[in-house]
């Protein structure tokens, strides 16, 4: 069994503790600092839970994944001694490649930005390998993470764009259910009900998508009968700039 740790068990760590412990292929452990929310997190994933880098190292992971707040990731890295030698993989948006190859130059090294839905193993993990990393690690790498989702591979220089749509999209994707179902309740849904509703079209016409490799142009014009409702729906999200709010988002998001 491959020993996975998990360095930073907040909301993304403990998105990819669930979606690994889902698998049941992997042991794990996490590493944090002392905190009642995470020594309930190791019962319910059943991982072994350590305080320092240390101690964490004494464990000897095949991979280490760093979900730690990005302006910390460096320093965290430094605590972990020399005689690992674990894959790192770092989640930290914003800390390249070279920084991490600076701290560890020897070690074996992946940057991804994964999403939320990992936890259900449903996620979209934008994963950048560096070219001179070997074929064997590149593919172990990839195989743990096929467990969690989609892995996208891009350049580095894509790493972000990529990470943006994919890992701040579902919060964007989150705030349109909610804007739906307020549409539903205000037509008489009931708040559950108009829930299911939003979660479940989008859900459908994603995997339709997904799976047609149609474009999302074409799949609306399936729907827009001539003459009918939904190009009325339409034409009144683009007079209220639906589509420059989107593109505005992403850019605004991935300024850093
Ligand atoms: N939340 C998300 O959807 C995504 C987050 N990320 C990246 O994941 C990282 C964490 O983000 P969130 O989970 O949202 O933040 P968070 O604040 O929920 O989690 C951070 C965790 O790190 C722990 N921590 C703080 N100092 C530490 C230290 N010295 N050693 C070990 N652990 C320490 C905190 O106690 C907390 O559990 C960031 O680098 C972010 O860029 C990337 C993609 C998506
Ligand atoms: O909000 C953030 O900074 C992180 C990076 C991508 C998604 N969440």
């Amino acid at each position: 069994m491959k020993k996975v740790a998990i360095v930073g068990v907040g909301q993304m760590g403990s998105a990819i503790m669930e979606g690994l412990f889902r698998t049941k292929k992997y042991d794990l452990i996490g590493e944090n600092p002392v905190n009642p929310r995470v020594d309930q997190l190791a019962e319910q994933f059943n991982f072994k839970l350590v305080h320092s880098m240390t101690d964490l190292a004494n464990l000897k992971p095949d991979f280490i994944i760093l979900t730690t707040p990005a302006k910390i990731t460096s320093a965290v890295l430094k605590d972990l001694p020399a005689t690992s030698s674990a894959t790192i993989i770092s989640a930290a948006a914003g800390i390249s490649m070279a920084e991490l190859d600076q701290i560890l130059p020897e070690a074996k090294i992946a940057r991804i930005i994964p999403n939320t839905p990992v936890a259900i193993n449903a996620g979209t993990i934008a994963t950048y390998l560096p070219e001179d990393l070997d074929e064997t690690s590149k593919t172990a790498i990839k195989e743990l993470l096929a467990d969690l989702g989609d892995v996208i591979e891009v350049k580095e220089e894509q790493l972000s764009i990529a990470g943006t749509i994919g890992g701040c999209g579902p919060a964007f994707v989150d705030v349109f259910l909610d804007a739906l179902a307020d549409a539903g309740v205000l037509n008489g849904l009931k708040r559950d009900q108009a829930n299911q509703i939003a979660a479940s079209m989008v859900k459908g016409a994603a995997t339709l998508a997904l799976e047609t490799k149609t474009a999302p142009a074409l799949l609306r014009d399936q729907v827009c009968s001539p003459g009918g409702t939904t190009i009325k729906g339409v034409a009144s999200l683009e007079k209220n700039g639906l589509r420059h709010a989107v593109i505005d988002a992403v850019n605004a998001a991935n300024e850093n």
